[in-house]
């Protein structure tokens, strides 16, 4: 028996990760589809044309890219669809708008009018009935110094060049976003809490916690 079908998770589940950059969602989304079988829908951070562009100029690029994530995760969420779930996915569509437009329009490196095109757009894909929310949303936390040296550590250069504030005002964003975040049941793992890393066998009583809440959440909704 796998761990799954021991924690009786179904095979149709949706789960998605998310957490500030660089708080382990990828890795998260590797074990956690590994443990249960699933598929994993990613970010593609290495074939994004605007990443680089935007983190040398936020200003000139953020609606750009923002768009072109917007597309991209709305393509995953259809093939998500079309397999019938049994997905793990790394970053949940929320906070692209929760998080990322937000602070962009509040900081002053995207514009009024970019901003409210993003989210009428946003608004009409997402936030229907047509759209299916995932089961689960897993968001991780930890301390922003153990964030800090995980950015550092996996060292992609872009965001090696950008300012600790940048991530210090995401990190305080994050924790005001989840706190009133409320399109589908949360669990929160604090970093600490596992090593899947050198660890394997700590996955378990994480998926153990996903099929408690899962379980929980489909009763109420029959
Ligand atoms: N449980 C963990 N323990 C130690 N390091 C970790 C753990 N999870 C992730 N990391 C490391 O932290 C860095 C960021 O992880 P990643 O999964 O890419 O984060 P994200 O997808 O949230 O940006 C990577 O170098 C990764 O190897
Ligand atoms: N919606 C977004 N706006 C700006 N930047 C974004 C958005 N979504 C992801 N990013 C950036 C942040 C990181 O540099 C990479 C990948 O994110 P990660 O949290 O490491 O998976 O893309």
């Amino acid at each position: 028996m796998n761990l799954r079908e021991k924690y009786h998770i179904p095979s149709d589940a949706v789960i998605t990760i998310a957490g500030t950059v660089g708080v382990g969602k990828s890795t998260m989304t590797k074990a956690l589809a590994d443990a249960l079988q699933f598929r994993t829908s990613f970010e593609k951070v290495d074939t994004n044309p605007y990443l680089d562009k935007f983190y040398a100029d936020f200003k000139r690029w953020s609606f750009h890219l923002q768009i072109y994530f917007l597309a991209e995760r709305f393509k995953e969420q259809k093939r998500i669809f079309e397999y019938g779930g049994g997905f793990v996915q790394d970053r949940s569509i929320y906070e692209d708008t929760g998080i990322f437009a937000k602070m962009h329009f509040e900081k002053g490196t995207m514009s009024k009018v970019d901003y409210e095109t993003y989210t009428s757009l946003f608004e009409a894909m997402v936030m229907t009935p047509y759209f299916p929310h995932p089961d689960l949303l897993i968001y991780l936390e930890g301390s922003f110094e153990e964030i800090i040296k995980r950015i550092r550590e996996r060292g992609r250069p872009m965001e090696q060049q950008t300012p600790i504030e940048y991530w210090k005002e995401m990190y305080e964003r994050y924790e005001r976003w989840i706190n009133s975040f409320n399109a589908c049941p949360v669990l929160r793992i604090n970093i600490n809490e596992y090593d899947i890393i050198r660890d394997a066998q700590s996955i378990e009583p994480i998926v153990a916690k996903i099929g408690y809440m899962i379980e929980q959440y489909r009763k109420l909704k029959k």
